[in-house]
């Protein structure tokens, strides 16, 4: 179903006890609702943090995600972690196909959809990352590569297994950089990408798909990006490491 998220993805950051108080801090802010109501909050966390951080929660709009996924159910596949331990831990969620995933550790569309299987089996929900790099942008290529990276990660999916997928539209060159997309260069690509899944799984999936932008989201830009009307959320990496700006970005999406 569309809903309206936030999902915090920490990256490599935080110590274990620093992470832990960070959780307990969003529950506590989910918890009394101060300005976040109707709003889905995730928090992707590194693999170490997410049984602690699941046993914690104690809010129903707030789910622990994992930042990634073995392409294989168990064996020996030494420093994998795979779907099924993620799920064991009470995480609902994981994050693939970031772009830090597919420039620094080579992960290919065919690696991508090992994993897309693996969460799915496991039960698990999923936050797909899609996005083109600067030099594409410039060479107006955006839209073909968002689309070749949706079909070739995703669309050999059912409807039902789709429905368990949000997608995330992130930029290469926005991400960590300080230079967010305008919303109106968001709001183009959602809607293309909404168009995208529309020409696959017909006008009623894609409207019930969530989409969200990632890239140098922050309190200061955050109310204008979630103001239109294909942006659903966010995927917040530097920002989502101070408890305060990341209750901003919350309560700019629950605004609208
Ligand atoms: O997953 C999050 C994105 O990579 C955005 O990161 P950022 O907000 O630090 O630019």
């Amino acid at each position: 179903m569309r809903k309206k998220i936030v999902a915090g993805n920490w990256k490599m950051n935080k110590t274990f006890a620093e992470g832990v108080e960070l959780a307990r801090e969003v529950n506590d802010y989910v918890r009394y609702k101060e300005g976040g109501e109707g709003v889905l909050v995730v928090l992707g966390t590194p693999f170490i943090h997410l049984a602690k951080v699941a046993h914690n929660i104690t809010e129903t709009s707030l789910m622990v995600a994992a930042q990634n996924c073995a392409t294989e159910k168990a064996g020996a596949y030494t420093g994998e972690v795979s779907a099924d331990m993620i799920a064991s831990t009470g995480a609902k969620c994981v994050i693939l196909g970031h772009s830090e995933r597919r420039s620094y550790y080579g992960e290919t569309s065919p690696i991508l959809v090992k994993k897309v299987a693996q969460a799915l089996d496991s039960k698990l929900e999923i936050i797909f990352c899609v996005g083109e790099v600067l030099e594409e942008r410039e060479a107006e290529k955006h839209f073909e590569v968002v689309k070749q990276q949706l079909t070739d990660g995703l669309f050999n999916l059912t409807p039902e297994q789709f429905a368990h997928v949000v997608i995330a539209y992130e930029p290469v060159w926005a991400i960590g950089t300080g230079k967010t997309a305008t919303p109106a260069q968001a709001q183009e690509m959602h809607a293309f990408i909404r168009s995208v899944v529309a020409e696959k799984y017909g006008q009623t999936v894609a409207n019930e798909t969530s989409i969200l932008y990632g890239g140098s989201c922050n309190p200061g830009n955050a109310d204008a990006i979630f103001s239109n009307p294909d942006v659903d959320g966010g995927l917040i990496g530097g920002a989502s490491l101070k408890a305060a700006d990341f209750f901003e970005i919350i309560k700019a999406r629950a605004k609208h």
